[in-house]
Order: C-alpha cells, then structure tokens, then sequence
C-alpha cells in the first residue's frame, strides 16, 4: 500500500521507525525488535539505511519480512550521498524487485570523510537528485523527503531551506516528514510557512521519544534540534534513573502527540529506535484515542 493513500484517509495514526543491525551478528535481535513493534499495527514503518551506524544492506531484508510475513505497509529509506550512481540504479532495482511501493530519498549524513575530502567528486549532492532518478525509475514509487522546522543546520536561513524543500516537492515527494521536534509550536509555525510558500503536501511531524539520557547528546549532534527547559528538566532529574527516565520519555512524547492530534494532525511518526516497549508505551496511552484497531 501506498503511504500517500494512508495519508490520505485523513483518520489518526501512528508509523514508526527502525533501523537495520549494526553487525550481522545482532541481525536476529533487530529482526525480533521490529516484528515486536510490527505487531502492534502501525499504519506504516521506516526502515532506515544505516542511520546510527546500521548496515544498509539489511534495510530491504527487514523491510520485506515485515511487509510480507506482518502486513504492515513499508517505507525503506535510501541514502544518495556516499553512492555512485551504479550502487543507486542497483538498490532501485533491488526495491523494486522486493515489491516495496515506498522510498524515503535521503541525501544521508555527512561523513568526517565527506567534510574532510569535499564533495566535489560526489554523484551526488541533493536528495532532488535521488527523487528525480526515482522518479524516473518508471516504478512508481509513492516517495517521501525529509524536512526541517528549525531549517536544516546547513542551511543559511529558513526561506533559502523551504526553497530546496519546494524543488523535493516538484520533483516528485508526495510526502515530507520533519526533523524530530520536542516543541510542537515550533512544527505548527513551520506548516503555516511551507502552505504560505505553496508547498501542500502532507508533513508528518517526526517525535522522537528520549527514554535515555545518552540520546540526548547524539540527538542534539544529528538534529540539533531546541529542546525546551520543562524538556531539559525532565532529563537532568531523571536521567540517571533508567525506568523513570523511560518512562518520562514516553509521557512527553505522548503528551507532543497528543497536542498534535488535538490540533488537527492525523498522521505522527515516531522515532522508535526499535525499542517495543517505547512504541507499546505511547500507543497504551493513546489506545482510546486511536480506537480499538490500536495504530493503524
Ligand atoms: N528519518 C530520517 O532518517 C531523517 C534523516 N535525516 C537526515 O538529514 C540529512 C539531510 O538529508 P536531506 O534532507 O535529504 O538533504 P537535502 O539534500 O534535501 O538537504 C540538505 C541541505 O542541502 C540544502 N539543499 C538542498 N537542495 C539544494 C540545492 N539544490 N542547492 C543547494 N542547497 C540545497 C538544504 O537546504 C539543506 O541545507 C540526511 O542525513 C538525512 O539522512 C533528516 C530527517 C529525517
Ligand atoms: N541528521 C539526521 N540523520 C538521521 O539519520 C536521522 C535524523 N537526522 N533525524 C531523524 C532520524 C532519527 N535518527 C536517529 C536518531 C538517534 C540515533 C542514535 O541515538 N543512535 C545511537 C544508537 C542508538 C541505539 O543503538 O539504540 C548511536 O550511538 O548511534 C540514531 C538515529 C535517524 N534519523
């Protein structure tokens, strides 16, 4: 199924994302992480490619066995900067071979190699570039961007940021999801500037759940996202306690979700960092507001 036509159904929803092993030899823990997670009925699920230091080949096997064995519709990401040109048409190939309808096009992190050597001898430099070569892929691939309500931590300032964000959107996104957010106004000032600038697809805010006080530095190094004092309160008093700092992480991002729905967004993606018991967490809390088919 299209993510695009879930979108669409303008009905509240959760999707969640995971990531692929780090080693092959923790394959068969992530596997049983995302099929936990899997069976909770999300709307959707990303599986990203090598994000936190996961190995990429392993996105489309997991990708497959939660499409094809749990029914849960796929999102698979794709990274363009570190590639060649071959590598990409090969991993099109490979996707669409395994049936999956749904690309997030990424241009990925910039690697201390990348920063130290210039990118000068790239195939690519955009995440535009990747959309156009899906797009022209004659798959049909429903495709997904990301976006980023305090701008992108390259960019100059935030109109030069929704400027690229709009050529994604031309080129083909159907869908965009945000930079995780810790302060939703922050996301709902950012939708008024990107339907003001002509840009009206969906945007799904992205929450990121912080069940411990070592992800809030990589947080900060990947996102450098604002996080607000009650936010930063809540780790200096609990993250030296693991189980009430999870469970203080979930609470806030339940209580961001919760304000969102309650606003009129429909569909919120959750960083889930294949943890089931995050993603059990927040969905119990809002079991009676998604109703009884739970995320989906
Ligand atoms: N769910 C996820 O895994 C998410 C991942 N990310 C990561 O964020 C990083 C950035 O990726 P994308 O947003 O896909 O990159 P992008 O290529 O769309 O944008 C990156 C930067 O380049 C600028 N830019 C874009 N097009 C340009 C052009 N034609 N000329 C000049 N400047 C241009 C943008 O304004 C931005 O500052 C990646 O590492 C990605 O993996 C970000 C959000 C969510
Ligand atoms: N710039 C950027 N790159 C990304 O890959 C990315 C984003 N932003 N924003 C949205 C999501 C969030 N992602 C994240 C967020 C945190 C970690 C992280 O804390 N990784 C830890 C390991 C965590 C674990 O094993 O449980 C690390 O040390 O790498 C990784 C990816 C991936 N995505």
């Amino acid at each position: 199924m299209k993510i695009i036509d879930i979108l669409k159904q303008d009905k509240m929803s959760l999707s969640f994302e995971v990531f692929p092993p780090k080693k092959e030899t923790s394959f068969e823990n992530v596997k049983a992480a995302t099929e936990a997670i899997a069976k909770l009925n999300p709307a959707f699920m990303s599986v990203t490619y090598g994000a936190g230091g996961g190995v990429s080949q392993y996105t489309l096997e997991i990708a497959k066995n939660l499409k094809y064995n749990f029914n849960i519709p796929m999102l698979a990401h794709l990274t363009c900067i570190s590639s060649t040109k071959e590598t990409i048409h090969q991993r099109i190939e490979d996707m669409k071979a395994a049936g999956i309808k749904n690309v997030m096009a990424l241009r990925g992190d910039l690697t201390p190699e990348l920063i130290a050597n210039g990118r000068g001898d790239c195939d690519y430099h955009h995440a535009v570039e990747l959309i156009r070569e899906l797009k022209a892929a004659d798959a049909d691939f429903c495709i997904g961007a990301a976006c980023y309500p305090e701008k992108h931590p390259e960019s100059p300032n935030q109109a030069e940021d929704i400027k690229h964000l709009k050529e994604k959107v031309e080129a083909g996104a159907d869908f965009l999801t945000t930079q995780m957010v810790f302060d939703n106004n922050l996301f709902f000032s950012f939708l008024y500037k990107l339907r003001d600038a002509g840009v009206n697809c969906p945007v799904l805010p992205g929450i990121m759940p912080i069940t411990n006080a070592n992800q809030v530095e990589r947080a900060i190094k990947l996102s450098g996202s604002f996080m607000p004092q009650h936010f930063k309160s809540l780790v200096d008093k609990f993250g030296s306690d693991p189980e009430a700092m999870k469970q203080a992480g979930i609470i806030y991002a339940t209580d961001q979700i919760i304000d969102l729905y309650a606003n009129g967004i429909t569909n919120v993606h959750v960083y889930s960092m294949n943890k089931p018991d995050v993603a059990e967490g927040i969905l119990k809390n809002v079991s009676a507001i998604l109703g009884k088919n739970f995320a989906g």
